[in-house]
């Protein structure tokens, strides 16, 4: 009930909930292909399973050992939630993780070292892109943490519209990356600032 409660709010629409589903798009599945060519997975890091009843899909992230947020990842995260943003049926998105004890250990950390710059510029363009579109979707997004979630991955929670977390003093949560010397990059993609005055009102 708190879910539709939240649905009629952030969308003003609740009777398509029930609305088929339309196809997603060839070229985005590509480049979920592309991208994991070019990490050469054989499996996905993402599971989407979404309920044409209720209109909610279950993101779970499964990218053993902490679900760390790489180039390959993040493309594929924003590939699903992009797949999902244009099906008019999905309303409610959650983001759980299908790991034992992690949620996400953030941004992963072997991919700022030893990178060419190109590479980390695609990089970070890919994280700034991640959050925007979390932030900016037209779903209802919850973050359900069920596990530690240091940095990154509490960024990745904080752009939902809710976080639940469970209840377990083993499970930490908070942005300690300047406990390693990182800091978000200054923004000066006209883009980037533009969304961000769109998303804040
Ligand atoms: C506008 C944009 C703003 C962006 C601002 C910047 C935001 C965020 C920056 C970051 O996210 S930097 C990353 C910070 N992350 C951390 O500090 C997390 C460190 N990890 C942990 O605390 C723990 O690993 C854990 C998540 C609590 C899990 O603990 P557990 O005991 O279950 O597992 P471990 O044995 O520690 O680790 C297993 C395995 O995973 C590797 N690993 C852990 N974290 C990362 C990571 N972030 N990236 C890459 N790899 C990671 C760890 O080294 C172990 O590897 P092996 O030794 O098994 O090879």
């Amino acid at each position: 009930m708190a879910l539709r409660a939240a649905l009629r709010q952030k969308c003003g629409l609740i009777g398509i909930l029930s609305q088929p589903s339309s196809s997603g798009s060839h070229s985005r599945v590509s480049a979920v292909l592309v991208s994991q060519m070019r990490n050469n997975a054989t499996s996905p890091k993402i599971k989407v399973d979404f309920n044409q009843s209720t209109g909610v899909a279950v993101l779970s992230m499964q990218s053993p050992p902490v679900n760390s947020l790489s180039l390959d990842f993040l493309t594929e995260l924003c590939i699903s939630v992009e797949k999902l943003e244009m099906d008019r049926a999905c309303r409610g998105l959650i983001i759980t993780s299908s790991l034992p004890k992690v949620f996400s250990a953030g941004l992963d950390i072997l991919e700022m070292y030893g990178k060419s710059p190109e590479r980390c510029g695609e990089f970070w363009r890919a994280v700034q892109e991640m959050w925007l579109k979390m932030y900016s979707s037209n779903m209802v997004t919850i973050a359900a943490i069920n596990g530690s979630s240091p940095a990154g991955g509490c960024l990745l929670s904080l752009t939902c519209d809710y976080r639940i977390m469970s209840d377990n003093p083993r499970y930490s949560i908070g942005l300690n990356e300047t406990l390693l010397g990182i800091v978000a990059p200054f923004g000066t993609d006209k883009n980037i600032i533009k969304n961000t005055h769109t998303c804040s009102n």
